[in-house]
């Protein structure tokens, strides 16, 4: 296939357009649009036509109204089709060319997002959570969690108290086995190879998983769910008589501390905070847009990374080595200027797998972002975002 790449060797990144696909868009659009012409043509005629009836001019003038929107939708899609752009990055290329940042790659602050342990359940929070805790980065210290949690549940907290043990012998698993699905959901769903090592973490997996939903059917958290004096100091201290998630003071608990915290070899762990801001009847909250907002305040605060990734909680990262896929245009002085974010793209799992009902929303997530991109850049779309 002829395409032209932009690629100056030592570059992190390059750009392709594909001339073929360009053409191809171009003339089938051409066409198309000569069909909505001749189509526009056929309906003046038929209501030209139609004037002695008002039942049928009303038919076919709604019909006219009808195509006149559809053609009005396809043009504004169009755009997006003249000149789409794929990009490549080669993370790789930061170790050998970047030889001085790889031990001192920039502060990266994770913020997500949840609302309501019922609806959201914990559990899949964590997932999302440890996918990105156990990231390839270096130093891992460098990278911070922040979990907002905007049900301000003792529960949320409970599962990611929990989260936080269990991390300490996920990560260095998913380290020294190079695992690629880093939420253990997603990795125990997958096909795996069983051996003793699989086994044991796939135990304590089930063991964390156990506590967290027991602790969701009870509706709060036992004394006999209490490990230590801390935990339990969080809990009373929070939760007090009066406390509701619509009206509550801020609470802030830090579950892992960078530099202090080791997993079980000894190797360092990231931040990890639960953060629900506070709340009152009186004041509105904004939804998910207040929650970014606060963990901007508390974050800038705490570690105040240059570099921030958003996320949902009902997603998780299927790949270790995206912040290394965003550095690529961070550490690009030359894009540096013009650059506001890196964004990837949302795939959802759980579809048929002919995906008839187009649940995969490629038009969103994959076809008009890598059109815009070719014009001006793509839209936010809310998650999935370094900025
Ligand atoms: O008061 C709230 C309400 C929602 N959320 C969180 O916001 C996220 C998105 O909400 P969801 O209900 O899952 O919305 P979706 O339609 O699935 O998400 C899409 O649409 C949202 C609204 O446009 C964007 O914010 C998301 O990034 C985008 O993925 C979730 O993590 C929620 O927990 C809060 O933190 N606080
Ligand atoms: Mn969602």
């Amino acid at each position: 296939m002829e395409t032209t790449t932009t690629d100056n060797t030592g570059s992190l990144h390059s750009v392709e357009m594909n001339p073929r696909h360009h053409i191809l868009n171009r003339a089938f659009a051409l066409i198309y649009l000569f069909a909505i012409l001749v189509l526009f043509y056929n309906h003046i005629l038929n209501l030209l036509n139609s004037t002695n009836s008002f039942i049928t001019f009303s038919i076919s003038f709604s019909i006219l109204i009808s195509d006149l929107i559809l053609a009005f939708m396809w043009t504004t899609s169009q755009p997006f089709r003249m000149r789409p752009l794929t990009r490549q990055q080669y993370p790789e290329k930061i170790t050998k060319n970047f030889s001085n940042e790889i031990n001192n790659f920039p502060a990266l602050d994770i913020f997500i997002c949840t609302a309501d342990p019922y609806k959201e359940p914990p559990l899949n929070v964590v997932n999302t959570a440890l996918s990105v805790m156990a990231y390839d980065y270096n130093p891992i210290e460098k990278i911070s969690i922040y979990v907002s949690d905007d049900g301000g549940s003792e529960l949320t907290l409970f599962a990611f108290m929990e989260a936080a043990k269990f991390a300490a012998y996920w990560l260095p698993f998913c380290r020294e086995n190079k695992i690629i699905q880093r939420s253990p959901d997603a990795y125990f769903n997958s096909n795996y190879t069983e051996n003793s090592e699989t086994k044991k973490i796939k135990l304590m997996y089930e063991n964390m998983k156990k506590r967290i939903e027991e602790v969701i059917e009870r509706g709060k958290v036992g004394e006999d769910y209490i490990n230590n004096e801390e935990e339990l100091q969080a809990f009373t201290k929070y939760w007090t008589l009066g406390f509701t998630r619509h009206n509550h003071p801020s609470i802030i608990q830090v579950l892992l501390e960078s530099g202090k915290d080791k997993d079980m070899t000894s190797h360092g762990m990231p931040n990890l905070i639960y953060f629900s801001r506070e709340k009152n009847t009186s004041s509105p909250h904004h939804f998910k847009a207040g929650a970014l907002n606060a963990l901007l305040r508390v974050s800038g605060i705490m570690t105040n990374a240059p570099i921030i990734l958003t996320l949902d909680c009902d997603m998780y990262s299927n790949d270790p080595s995206t912040p290394q896929r965003a550095l690529c245009y961070f550490l690009d002085q030359t894009l540096r200027p013009n650059l506001a974010y890196v964004q990837f793209p949302q795939t959802f799992h759980g579809l048929n797998e002919a995906d008839i009902y187009a649940n995969e929303i490629k038009a969103l997530f994959f076809t008009n972002p890598m059109g815009m991109d070719g014009l001006n850049g793509p839209n936010y779309v809310g998650t999935g975002c370094f900025l």
